[in-house]
């Protein structure tokens, strides 16, 4: 552009010095600006602040008096009342009288300017004007010398002279242009057919563009060559526009550019511009690589009809469409109608917007939906305002985190609701008015006899059972209600509208019933049961976290009658529960402060009447409650894991009390299942007959067959270990449980424990005498001792004594008694005792 001003500031130079040289302008009259304020000056007297007009104007200007015209104020406007010739050219009016603006602008609004200049300033101004005169730009010098009339009125003397030097409007204008601008002659041949085209008029970007210099271009044939206007192909063009006047446009690709050219034809002159497009045609390039290569589908839709004006192949690809048919489509027929009103909302929101990044949901061509991310910018495209998008396809993605926060909340095994699930679901119905006034019933579900599946037929089987549970319990749950594993075989459900208790009782009845229903497994017929324990709200509890701990204990109760049956959260549990909590409190700090003791029950043979060992039994001697059951306190030691140490305890104390008794008796200590699953039984065993001095053969182990009944595998091989190491097994409480037969024959036991429910009974029920007289046959043939527990008449003994059991224990002889009374016990029961007696 700089250039540009430049060459005009150059050109107009060059024209002020041609005009000089010519004479157009009178070389004298640049000189009568200085003489006419020197006049001026010379007329105004002292005193005076105008100079008399007379003295100024009248009979000295001679030639300048074609020049001059007089101005004054007639009417509150400035009047035009005499100008000499040139001015009138100048107006372009030769009126005397007239109102200054009714001359042309140009001249009016300098003469104005000038005079009241000069008339407030009392002296004379001098103003330029530049007018247009048949499409050239002159420039004019216009004094205007305030004076004093006679009468006293201002009169305004105003001398106009042209300034040398004018310059082409047109010129100026294009020289100023980018593009360039051609003036073409058509010429014809002798028959007056086009044949050639001359260059007229140029200007200066033309031939830079044309890469010729200005003379070069001038005057050019265009079948000379030398441009790329002379192409064969350009020259047909131009003859074709020739022929019927018309206009045209084409682009011409020569080197490293394109040039664009316009071309309309006034019958034989042909006006050609040439616009350098290398710039925009690389743009295009560009934009045609980024679009139409691009893996992304991409596409421009009309932001007004919604009409695809636009699409690349990766979006026909994408979308299952032909491009044509994708093209004849709007961006409504890819939604699906249910987000239509989002639709609405997002092009509303569009019109106002420049660029956008939103998730939609797409159809394609086979009805299936995708999640897309758009990200749109706004463009002209074919005059039209649109949007570019590109597509990015989030379906997997979405589908993935889908998947995710399935997961969280969801249990792999069963894909019911896990534990967090659940417990926002019931957060969420108990909302103040979630479930109007309706109580919500939660119930706790715990599996009876799963353990045995998972023990007896392996952890696969067990988790086939656990989703045909989950199955069933899905079949029971509707609507607003939810089944959910909390972990392992414990479900619960949630009954978000339960009227009445006496519906959530029947509902709970009809669950047992479906879980308790025979399951077909892999050819397997499982059966198992539940117990289910039950809290409403709000009478059991207005929080979720309240409802699930009192439904649990209530699950407790159902389960500590057995299993099978359904109970509801009372008061009393909840006071249960807390006892529970002291208990498991006191024994922790019984066991530090060293709380418990062992007593000892003698052993006795039948056939001698001898004491020939003693059961160890653990006794809790609480400050407060006195004396407390190990019936009821050694279930909790292994609920809380305190059985462990406790029992490590009592098989040192056991030993290193029966090291002190007379050879040949023997103690017999009680092991929990528990202490089979810290897996260093055999080395605790081990130190405390170390310790004790006590010989293997004098210590009797007394299991349940719950110890066989949970990792069989690892217990049997722990039983064989002690036997191995010269200890003695006994099966405790035989009859009760499962009291499998096999059992006796996957392990040697040494002694079989008939449990005293069998004995109480003996004299009064056939049925316990038959199962006693089973166990001594059993224990008889297997050569195993049979040991009958809580004999306490001699009734019972005689009994005994005729069905073949080996050994008695029973208040009969003694209950268990501090090891400080063995002696006096010994002295009583003990072989040498007998031999007296
Ligand atoms: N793992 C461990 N278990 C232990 C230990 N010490 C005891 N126990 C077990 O606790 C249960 C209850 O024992 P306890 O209250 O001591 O009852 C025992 C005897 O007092 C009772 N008994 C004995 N004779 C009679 C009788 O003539 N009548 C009658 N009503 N009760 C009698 O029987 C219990 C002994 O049973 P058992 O062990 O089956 O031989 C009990 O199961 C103990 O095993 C321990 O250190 N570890």
């Amino acid at each position: 552009m700089e250039y540009r001003y430049k060459q005009l500031a150059i050109e107009y130079d060059a024209m002020s010095a041609k005009k000089k040289t010519s004479g157009a302008v009178s070389n004298d009259l640049f000189e009568d600006i200085p003489v006419l304020k020197r006049k001026w000056h010379a007329a105004l007297k002292p005193g005076q602040s105008l100079p008399q007009y007379e003295d100024v104007m009248l009979g000295s200007l001679g030639r300048l008096a074609d020049h001059v015209a007089l101005l004054r104020e007639e009417d509150d406007r400035l009047e035009i009342t005499r100008s000499g010739r040139y001015v009138q050219q100048w107006l372009q009016n030769d009126g005397w009288d007239i109102p200054v603006e009714s001359v042309s602008p140009d001249c009016a609004t300098v003469l104005t300017e000038a005079a009241i200049c000069a008339v407030t300033n009392c002296k004379p101004h001098l103003s330029t004007a530049y007018c247009v005169r048949d499409g050239m730009v002159r420039t004019y010098d216009v004094l205007a010398l305030p004076t004093s009339s006679r009468w006293g009125r201002t009169l305004v003397g105003t001398y106009i002279n042209e300034r040398a030097g004018q310059y082409n409007l047109l010129d100026s204008i294009f020289s100023t242009t980018e593009d360039g601008v051609v003036s073409l002659a058509t010429i014809r041949d002798s028959a007056g057919v086009p044949c050639d085209f001359q260059v007229v008029h140029h200007n200066q970007s033309a031939a830079s563009l044309l890469k010729l210099s200005a003379v070069e271009l001038q005057w050019r044939r265009l079948r000379q060559g030398g441009t790329m206007l002379g192409t064969a192909d350009v020259l047909a063009r131009l003859f074709a526009i020739v022929a019927h006047s018309g206009r045209d446009q084409f682009e011409l690709d020569c080197d490293d550019r394109n040039l664009r050219l316009g071309v309309h034809a006034f019958g034989d002159i042909v006006s050609l511009t040439v616009s350098d497009v290398t710039a925009l045609k690389r743009r295009e390039a560009s934009f045609r690589l980024l679009f139409d290569a691009n893996p992304l589908p991409m596409g421009i839709f009309d932001t007004e009809t919604g009409r695809i004006m636009k699409v690349n192949a990766a979006a026909a690809e994408h979308y299952g469409y032909d491009r044509d048919r994708l093209l004849g489509m709007t961006i409504w027929d890819l939604w699906p109608e249910s987000d239509m009103a989002d639709l609405d909302e997002a092009m509303e929101r569009l019109t106002a917007r420049d660029d956008f990044h939103r998730e939609w949901r797409h159809y394609t061509a086979d009805r299936s939906l995708i999640d897309v991310l758009a990200y749109g910018r706004r463009i002209s495209y074919e005059g039209r305002d649109g949007f570019l998008v590109a597509i990015v396809d989030i379906t997997e993605r979405r589908k993935v985190e889908a998947r995710i926060a399935h997961m969280a909340h969801h249990d792999g095994l069963t894909n019911l609701p896990n534990r967090e699930l659940y417990q926002e679901r019931l957060r969420q119905v108990l909302q103040p008015g979630a479930s109007g006034n309706r109580s919500i019933a939660v119930f706790c579900v715990d599996l009876d006899l799963f353990k045995n599946v998972n023990d007896s037929l392996g952890h696969p089987m067990g988790d086939r059972l656990l989703q045909a549970v989950a199955d069933r319990l899905r079949e029971r749950v509707r609507g607003g209600d939810m089944a959910a594993r909390l972990g392992g075989d414990e479900f619960a459900v949630i009954l978000a509208d339960t009227p009445s208790l006496n519906e959530a009782s029947d509902f709970a009845a009809k669950l047992i019933q479906a879980l308790s229903a025979p399951y077909e497994i892999d050819g397997h017929e499982l059966v198992i049961g539940a117990s289910i324990g039950i809290a409403l709200s709000p009478s059991d509890g207005s929080t979720s976290e309240e409802l699930m701990k009192n439904a649990d204990m209530a699950l407790y109760r159902a389960k500590e009658e057995g299993g099978g049956v359904h109970r509801f959260f009372e008061k009393e549990m909840d006071l249960r529960a807390q006892r529970r909590r002291d208990m498991e409190h006191d024994l922790r700090h019984a066991f530090a402060q060293g709380d418990f003791e062992l007593h000892y029950q003698p052993l006795v043979e039948v056939a001698t009447g001898t004491i020939s060992g003693f059961e160890c039994l653990l006794r809790w001697r609480h400050p407060e409650k006195g004396m407390i059951s190990p019936a009821e306190f050694i279930p909790v030691a292994e609920d809380i894991g305190l059985i462990v140490p406790l029992g490590e305890w009592v098989l040192r104390e056991a030993c290193h009390e029966a090291a002190r008794w007379p050879d040949g008796i023997k103690v017999a200590v009680n092991l929990s299942a528990v202490q089979f699953r810290s897996r260093n039984l055999v080395q605790v065993v081990v130190q405390a007959l170390a310790q004790s001095s006590l010989p293997p053969e004098r210590l009797e182990l007394e299991i349940t067959e719950s110890i066989l009944l949970a990792e069989t595998e690892a217990n049997l091989a722990t039983l064989h270990q002690l036997r191995g190491l010269g200890i003695r097994i006994s099966m405790d409480d035989f009859g009760t449980g499962y009291s499998s037969l096999s059992y006796l024959r996957s392990f040697p036991f040494d002694k079989i424990k008939i449990d005293r429910s069998f004995v109480k009974d003996l004299a009064q029920r056939s049925d316990c005498l038959a199962i006693v007289r089973a166990i001594s046959g059993l224990g008889k043939s297997l050569n195993i001792t049979t040991t009958a527990e809580g004999v306490e008449t001699t009734d019972q003994l005689d009994w005994l004594r005729a069905e073949g059991c080996n050994q008695v224990q029973g208040f009969l002889f003694s209950a268990a008694r501090p090891a400080s009374e063995i002696a006096a016990l010994l002295a009583r029961f003990g072989p040498r005792a007998s031999k007296a007696a």
